[in-house]
């Protein structure tokens, strides 16, 4: 199995203090990962470098058989899908929900043109039914409530047919109901061996996905646990990461719960 991303030491540093504090982390072809921990650990960060968006400091990065650095990163980034809160900022509210999917194709954020080809408006179609958002092809992007939103960028991330994708807490802000319909669709995308490899940032482990097969826990920085979810997603290590006692169960749906124990 080739690797997908291959950091080496990577320190990103800003102002003196390393957010990202000498990361070594191996993606291979076809894992799905999910990246864990505390607020303000550096998983963004961490992201970011994987997106090709951030450089090291010190280390070295390799995406998709690419050294960052070496490589022209617009040839790299069309290979990366990227579902993430900064991304949808930056979409233009009164584009709609086809048409938002649709610019991926291209490379473009903005700038609705008509000419888009068939097969790729059949594509941002298929993705948006398979994401749940096939009666809201004509709505405003603006409009969408959040899990809507997160659909959305989920199916716009698929577009240019990624090696990798990336996403950034898809969870976060939904509602029971939101996360565990978003939940079940990344499952099934997870499952499916013709889908990109992934990578995921949650602060829950109820968020995770089955079919997902790696952690990587970080805090203030630092790796604390990395490898296969049934190996390293125990109580030991995540109580670790989050600084407090958590036992952390897996129910037969290949379904994580985490819960404190209670105070004495
Ligand atoms: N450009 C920057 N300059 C200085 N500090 C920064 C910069 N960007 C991020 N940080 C800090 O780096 C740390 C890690 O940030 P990051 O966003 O990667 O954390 P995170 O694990 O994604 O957090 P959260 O779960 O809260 O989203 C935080 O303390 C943040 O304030």
């Amino acid at each position: 199995m080739s690797d997908v991303l291959e950091l080496v030491d990577v320190s990103v540093v800003r102002e003196g203090r390393a957010l990202v504090d000498q990361v070594s982390w191996s993606v291979k072809e076809g894992e799905r990962w999910v990246i864990l921990g505390p607020n303000g650990a550096g998983k963004t960060t961490l992201l970011n470098v994987a997106s090709s968006y951030l450089f090291p400091s010190k280390g070295s990065a390799s995406i998709l058989g690419e050294q960052l650095g070496r490589v022209d990163v617009f040839d790299l980034r069309p290979r990366i899908g990227i579902a993430g809160i900064a991304l949808a900022d930056k979409l233009p509210r009164s584009q709609t929900v086809l048409q938002t999917v649709l610019t991926a194709a291209y490379g473009m954020t903005a700038s609705w043109r008509e000419d888009y080809d068939d097969i790729d408006e059949q594509r941002a179609r298929a993705f948006l039914d398979r994401l749940g958002m096939n009666e809201y092809l004509d709505r405003k992007f603006g409009t969408l409530s959040e899990g809507e939103r997160k659909r959305t960028l989920i199916a716009r991330a698929m577009m240019t047919d990624p090696e990798l994708l990336l996403l950034d807490e898809p969870a976060a802000g939904l509602d029971l109901g939101g996360r565990e319909d978003l939940v079940r669709r990344l499952g099934r995308l997870a499952r499916d061996p013709y889908a990109p490899s992934m990578i995921m940032v949650t602060h829950h482990v109820e968020e995770i996905p089955p079919g997902f097969t790696h952690v990587l826990m970080i805090r203030q920085g630092k790796v604390l646990a990395a490898g296969p979810l049934d190996l390293e997603l125990t109580s030991s290590n995540l109580s670790h990461c989050f600084g407090l006692p958590l036992i952390v169960d897996r129910n037969g749906n290949d379904r994580w719960t985490a819960q404190g124990l209670p105070l004495k």
